[in-house]
């Protein structure tokens, strides 16, 4: 692990047992009668490091591991083979010590005494971690200011709206100072100003404090206004690791211009493809490591009357859409040969590979299994290049 890594995750594999399931008219007896169990590679083989002050979005479609790794990095969860080890602690070995250099919240859950007003369930924090009652109060003061939480410190947590709760939530997190933040889901279900709140907290505890934070999120705005490194995770494998600039210039290395021209039909501009007509308006596509923009637009408005002209980056969306259309990948034993995946710089793309060490433990997981530990993973995979 480099020496200046804060979380270090090495070949960590997870694996869950679950009942298999049949289909058909009598696949519900089937079912309980056969007993038959198939393993699930919630995770499998991801490596990546972390420095201190980073902010990561960590990324992927529903069910892809992003819980259960951030399960296994809080010590909820145990891994079933590899290692991580998370300011110098093991997290499922030391959970106590681990539980006071991060915080956590999960978006869809509170972590909050449900029927005591909001200012208590902080006092409560504040003395399950120690925190001096002079510092609690000025960290409860600033939080309130920043996040805007003066109107309901005194109402019980169980009567607040979604956005106030998770603001609550957030400033809970974070009032003993831990160093690491874990974020899943944190803007889900807000409004459009809640969730900016929310992001300008994150983005000044980054700034300010150099917290250093891991984001799951689905919201492609949480990523844009915070993160400048994405970590892509599909079918439990760690696809992509990188800068979002780098993703977007992968999936799609154009830029767009929006010209509503006079004259739709006849505009044809050299060093451009259409890629959409829509309201009277053209979208032409350019690429920028051959074209110079200034170029095309000197040549699109020498040409023709243009009332009006935009230039659009790629959207995000789009491109994650692309990426997680793409992957095929069963995520349930039975087996195949490996391919091998390759890297890009500065974003490195991988497929499956061996994983690290064998350290296959007990688990407090009920649907874990103990029994299995994880080792080189040899699951039919195709992955992006
Ligand atoms: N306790 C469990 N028992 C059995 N399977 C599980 C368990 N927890 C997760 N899984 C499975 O592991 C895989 C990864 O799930 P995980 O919750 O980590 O995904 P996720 O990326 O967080 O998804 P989402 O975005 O929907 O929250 C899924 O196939 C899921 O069904």
């Amino acid at each position: 692990m480099p020496a200046s890594a804060l979380i270090s995750v090495q070949g960590l594999c997870r694996e869950f047992h679950r009942p298999r399931r049949f289909d058909g008219p009598f696949g519900g007896l089937r079912t309980l009668l056969t007993r038959q169990h198939e393993v699930v590679r919630a995770v499998r083989d991801v490596s990546f490091t972390i420095e201190p002050g980073e902010l990561v979005g960590y990324i992927g479609p529903n069910g892809a591991g992003k819980s259960t790794t951030i399960k296994m990095l809080t010590g909820i969860l145990v891994p079933t083979s590899g290692s991580l080890e998370v300011g110098g602690v093991l997290p499922w070995r030391d959970r106590e010590r681990n539980a006071r250099q991060i915080g956590v919240v999960f978006g869809q859950r509170s972590q909050l005494w449900w029927d005591l007003p909001l200012i208590e369930s902080f006092r409560l924090i504040g003395k399950l971690y120690d925190v001096p009652t002079d510092r609690l109060r000025d960290t409860v003061g600033h939080f309130t200011e920043l996040l805007g939480m003066a109107d309901f410190l005194q109402t019980p947590v169980r009567q607040l709206s979604l956005g106030q709760r998770m603001r609550g939530d957030l400033a809970a997190a974070m009032l003993y100072g831990p160093k690491i933040l874990y974020l899943d889901e944190p803007t889900i279900g807000l409004d459009i100003v809640a969730k900016e709140r929310i992001r300008d907290f994150i983005a000044d505890l980054n700034a300010d404090r150099r917290t250093t934070v891991i984001l799951t999120t689905h919201d492609l705005g949480d990523l844009e206004r915070l993160t400048s490194r994405i970590m892509l995770i599909d079918h439990g494998m760690l696809l992509y690791d990188g800068s979002l600039a780098a993703l977007k210039h992968r999936y799609a290395p154009y830029r767009e211009l929006v010209v509503q021209p006079a004259d739709l039909e006849s505009l044809q501009v050299a060093g451009t493809t259409r890629s959409k007509i829509e309201d009277g308006r053209v979208w032409l596509r350019v690429d920028p490591d051959s074209q110079q923009m200034a170029e095309v637009i000197g040549r699109l408005m020498a040409r023709y009357g243009v009332a009006d002209l935009a230039i659009v980056e790629p959207d995000l969306g789009g491109v994650i859409r692309q990426i997680y259309s793409d992957q095929h990948v069963d995520v349930t034993a039975p087996t195949a040969p490996a391919a091998s995946g390759s890297s890009d710089d500065p974003g490195s793309w991988s497929g499956p590979g061996r994983s690290g060490d064998r350290d296959a433990s007990g688990d407090p997981d009920s649907s874990g299994n103990p029994d299995s530990s994880g080792g080189p993973d040899s699951s039919g995979v195709r992955s992006k290049p």
